[in-house]
């Protein structure tokens, strides 16, 4: 019933004919027993006309059926998918990269072996069919035999449930196949296929000759999934035995009754006809159909589709912050802010019981939710922030208290591991605090009205995000932001396969920018000597998967992304800069050039910048140094190595290294 439910997705004018189809499918049959049973005990060429144009109308309906599914069943999947994807947008992303959200996306989004909640709907309309025939077909033999009727149905309806069970019911052959185990199995020799065979890998397992490693390793994945599954398959097949003896028992018994009221003279020949086509539409209901596997393999993209667009069961963390004054939700933001913007999540409220169909047709609870651009100002506040990775035992960062100022040059500097990304995604909203309070937002003070900021509307200039801890509600907020008022260049920044002008104006897609400005944007990313190496300069794809595309090298690609970043810091463009390791693939002119057309094009505005590298480093206004999750030392070079701590050890380590090494 979930399933025929999301028919109406499909809309009227895809809907309409697959229906009707369906419906000529599945009374056709029963209806040709009519003209049969005449041209039987009658002749004539009036019912022989009739018979033959049901038959043929029958074929057609079901020939036509299948192209009219597959549209409806696409488009209902379009309608769903459309909705998960604007739900994926706006999740939290640590919610987002979290691999139960990735496996239903993956599920939402792809099916399960081609299975959708769009083919299960389409598969229920049918079964609705068969059975309607089925039920029609018993109920044209109860009328000259009734018991025959009953015995045929009974036994039909049995058979059909048995194979439903065998194949797709609990322990059956096909569940063994989705069990959670049998997926790990799966998924583990996919892996050590792509490894094995694919050219990710090669260059490592040729150096390392490890290829015959990889494919014994597949071939014992392969066999450990295999094997459960040839099992099952063997217990369907035993299985089959009880159905077909059940179909014997069902045929046998009709056609004994019908033979023998045929002997006692209550069955004419046309009514025998009639009632042997009747008894062969009841048997074909119990033959069972592919339409049942895709019933039962619909269930799991199903069941992550309702997930993901009912955000109350998907989340392990609550999922909206609510519209209110700024001042009495957070009284440690920053004094100059101008109003309140709260961004909400999808519907909370959404019930448990909720259907699929019903929410993919709420308009209200899925509309986009994204800030507006921010792009005036920008005042970068955390206040009390404690932030816990989704399923992380402990939390990465305790209690920071951490205020950019514009125009800020902050550098961000710790271990490996130390949360450094992750600050600098809570700092510009791409992460929302476990508990605390992310300020992001304007530095012009009076303009707009404190707590009517709506989601996805507002003037630039006037807005503030605020993310936090919700005291009206008691929850912690959890909101999400494209980050509007930040270009970002993190460490696993973007390879688009587009031409490098896409490349590069993808770093502000609403900014009308010329030819000027990419070149301009490439050339503080001491990116332009590429223009000498692709055979089509702006144009050419960076892609070898296209004709005349091309790929580049490490540090190539790291200068596009860099540039990408500064195409959106144009005149009137983002007012804060993240960018991390940005330097890390460039050789040292390279990354001095860069640096300082970096320092230029960054004037006025927010850079926040997270380095290894002291040389970058000791350049910045503000550095803090981030350990233990906690931020352990503040201030500028100096003052740091005046203090002596980790900042001085660092900083003289790399030195010395430097030194150590030269002649
Ligand atoms: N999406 C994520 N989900 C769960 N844990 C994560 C995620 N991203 C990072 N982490 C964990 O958080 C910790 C800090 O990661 P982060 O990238 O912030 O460190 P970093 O200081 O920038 O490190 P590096 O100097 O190596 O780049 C690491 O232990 C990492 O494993």
């Amino acid at each position: 019933m979930k399933y025929a439910a999301l028919l109406r997705l499909a809309g009227t004018r895809r809907l309409l004919p697959f229906m009707l189809l369906s419906a000529g499918a599945a009374t056709l049959g029963p209806l040709s027993t009519v003209p049969l049973g005449l041209l039987v005990s009658h002749g004539g060429a009036m019912p022989l006309i009739t018979l033959l144009l049901a038959l043929l109308a029958q074929e057609l309906c079901t020939a036509l059926r299948e192209p009219t599914g597959t549209a409806t069943a696409r488009r209902i999947d379009g309608v769903l998918r459309g909705r998960v994807r604007t739900v994926a947008s706006n999740l939290p992303l640590a919610l987002l990269e979290t691999p139960a959200t990735q496996a239903d996306l993956r599920l939402a989004l792809h099916g399960h072996r081609g299975r959708t909640p769009g083919t299960a709907a389409v598969a229920a309309a049918g079964e609705a069919s068969r059975l309607t025939s089925a039920l029609l077909g018993a109920a044209i033999l109860a009328l000259h035999v009734w018991w025959a009727a009953l015995l045929a149905l009974s036994l039909a309806l049995l058979q059909n449930r048995r194979i439903a069970t065998m194949l797709v019911g609990p322990g059956g052959a096909d569940t063994l196949a989705d069990s959670p185990a049998q997926a790990r199995r799966r998924r583990r020799a996919d892996y050590l296929s792509e490894v094995a065979g694919g050219p990710g890998a090669a260059k490592e397992l040729r150096v390392f000759s490890l290829q015959p490693f990889f494919i014994d390793r597949y071939v014992t994945a392969m066999r450990a999934f295999l094997t459960p599954q040839s099992r099952g398959r063997r217990a369907v097949v035993r299985g089959y035995g009880t159905v077909l003896a059940l179909q014997l028992l069902s045929a046998a018994g009709t056609f004994a009754l019908l033979a023998w009221h045929t002997g006692t003279g209550l069955l004419g020949p046309g009514d025998l006809a009639r009632c042997v086509l009747a008894a062969l539409l009841v048997f074909a209901y119990g033959a069972g159909s592919h339409q049942m596997f895709e019933l039962a393999h619909a269930s799991e993209p199903y069941n992550a589709t309702l997930r993901l667009l009912t955000p109350t069961r998907h989340r392990s963390t609550p999922d909206h912050a609510t519209i209110a004054p700024e001042t009495t939700r957070n009284p440690r933001a920053p004094k100059d802010v101008s109003s309140v913007r709260t961004v909400r999540i999808g519907d909370a409220s959404a019930p448990e019981s909720a259907s699929l169909a019903r929410l993919a047709t709420d308009e209200d609870a899925f509309a986009p939710t994204r800030t507006s651009s921010i792009r005036d100002g920008s005042v970068l506040a955390l206040d009390g922030v404690t932030f816990a990775y989704p399923g992380a035992a402990t939390p990465l960062l305790r209690d920071l208290h951490l205020h950019v100022h514009p125009g800020e040059r902050l550098a961000i500097v710790g271990r490996n591991g130390a949360g450094k990304t992750t600050l600098a995604k809570l700092l510009t909203g791409l992460y929302t605090p476990t508990t605390g309070t992310a300020t992001i937002g304007t530095a012009t003070p009076g303009t707009g009205t404190p707590g009517t900021g709506t989601p996805g509307t507002g003037t630039p200039g006037t807005g503030i995000a605020t993310f936090g801890t919700d005291t009206s509600t008691g929850t912690t907020g959890v909101a999400t932001t494209t980050s509007a008022t930040a270009a970002a260049v993190f460490q696993d920044f973007i390879r688009y396969p587009l031409s490098l002008r896409d490349n590069v104006s993808l770093g502000d897609p609403a900014f009308d920018g010329t030819d000027a400005d990419v070149l301009s944007a490439l050339e503080s990313a001491d990116a332009l000597d590429l223009l000498d190496v692709l055979p089509d300069g702006l144009d050419t794809p960076l892609s070898r998967a296209f004709t005349r595309g091309r790929d580049l090298s490490g540090g190539q690609w790291q200068k596009v992304a860099l540039a990408r970043a500064m195409y959106a810091l144009h005149p009137h463009g983002r007012q804060i800069l993240i960018v991390d390791e940005p330097t890390a693939h460039l050789d040292a002119r390279a990354e001095r050039e860069i640096f300082e057309r970096l320092l230029q094009r960054t004037r006025g505005r927010t850079l926040i910048l997270i380095s290894h590298r002291f040389a970058t480093v000791r350049r910045a206004d503000r550095i803090v140094v981030l350990d233990g999750g906690a931020i352990a030392e503040e201030g500028d070079h100096a003052e740091l190595l005046a203090a002596n701590g980790h900042y001085a050890h660092w900083y003289h380590l790399q030195a010395n290294l430097i030194t150590q090494d030269a002649p």
